[in-house]
């Protein structure tokens, strides 16, 4: 990224586990984990993105990993008007050619305080006009969806914080809803039920790794099995223990439930001409939580509509945000369109 950006617009999606930068005209240029380390005597930043993500789990006292970013929306504002401003400083953009348009995701059920703190903490980072759009439509615009068509389209999007679920028609929102329940809390009910059913304690990183390696929505038919090194909860020692696919289905399985009733209770709402087009063009599924092996099987049999997984699933949102800036004018003019619900 050496070269300066003149002038060139970008959107971002600022994820509760990654941050993304799409540049028009030149796609992703920017993939880091929304992760901050901090010096606890100076409050100096000591690392950013994928430094600080492997420290995790590692730090000494003096140092502390801050995920800022929690359940879709800023849990601390200052690191994250920090982190953003390393990642938009990293771009070069060089502002006195003119202003660059900047889209940025927020989650569909954000409230107006909410969004206020994203906006304002791009525009700290140094760029003047910032507009945002929710997160399940730029996921469906990413996801290569025709969202200004007058067809039903529904996109599901399971991120690390929150899963959205959204009906889009004619370049707007028909229906909506989010939970603040996706990877993240997978992998807490993993980390929980080891430490339960296996007295061994183990961190986050460990947890996800688990989640991708063993995890599945449904049991796998290679009755795959991992060996997982902690701590054991009584003796205080190293341990090994060894954990099987099955096991991890049973310990994820009511998180994988939530996420499917908010897709269930989504076609619930949907107006009537609108399931007939899900019905025929089915589901897509993005965000990093869609390559959990046997989510889209799982909820094909309890949806009975056809699943697909969208292409780069991780990257959907952050094509969206930055594909939307063709529509720009659309964004301007009627801002609320793409993320209010355009029917209640
Ligand atoms: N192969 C995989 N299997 C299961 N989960 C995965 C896989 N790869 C990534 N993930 C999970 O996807 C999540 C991150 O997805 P994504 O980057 O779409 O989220 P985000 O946009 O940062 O979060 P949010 O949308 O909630 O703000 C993490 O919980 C990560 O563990």
């Amino acid at each position: 990224m050496g070269s300066s950006l003149l002038n060139k617009d970008f959107g971002i999606d600022l994820g509760t586990a990654n941050t993304l930068i799409f540049v028009k005209g030149k796609g992703i240029v920017l993939r880091e984990p929304s992760v901050v380390a901090i010096n606890n005597q100076t409050g100096e930043i000591t690392a950013i993105g994928d430094e600080a993500k492997k420290m995790i789990g590692k730090t000494p006292e003096s140092l502390s990993i801050i995920r800022p970013m929690k359940d879709g929306v800023i849990a601390d504002y200052d690191t994250t008007s920090s982190m953003m401003k390393y990642y938009i400083g990293k771009l070069n953009v060089q502002s006195w050619f003119g202003k660059p348009d900047v889209m940025v995701c927020v989650p569909s059920g954000i409230t107006m305080v909410e969004e206020r703190a994203v906006i304002d903490a791009t525009k700290q980072a140094g760029v003047k006009n910032v507009y945002p759009i929710s997160e399940p439509f730029a996921a469906a615009i990413g996801a290569g969806l025709p969202v200004w068509e007058a067809t039903g389209n529904m996109v599901v999007d399971i991120g690390g914080g929150t899963t959205e679920v959204a009906i889009v028609s004619l370049g707007g929102i028909v229906t909506s809803q989010s939970i603040r329940v996706a990877g993240d809390e997978i992998d807490e009910q993993i980390r929980y039920y080891i430490k339960k059913e296996k007295e061994l304690v183990i961190g986050e990183s460990t947890a996800e790794k688990i989640k991708i390696v063993l995890g599945s929505a449904k049991p796998t038919s290679e009755n795959d099995r991992m060996e997982v090194r902690g701590r054991d909860t009584v003796f205080g020692l190293p341990k090994t223990v060894e954990v099987t696919n099955s096991e991890i289905v049973e310990a994820i399985s009511d998180t994988i439930q939530s996420i499917i009733s908010v897709v269930l209770n989504t076609l619930e709402n949907a107006p009537p001409e609108l399931s007939a087009d899900i019905m025929d063009r089915g589901i897509v599924l993005t965000g990093g939580g869609a390559l959990l092996r046997h989510l889209d099987d799982v909820i094909k049999e309890q949806t009975k509509i056809p699943v697909f997984i969208a292409d780069n699933p991780l990257d959907c949102v952050a094509i969206g945000t930055g594909k939307a800036l063709d529509d720009i004018e659309h964004f301007k003019n009627s801002p609320n369109i793409a993320r209010r619900n355009i029917l209640n």
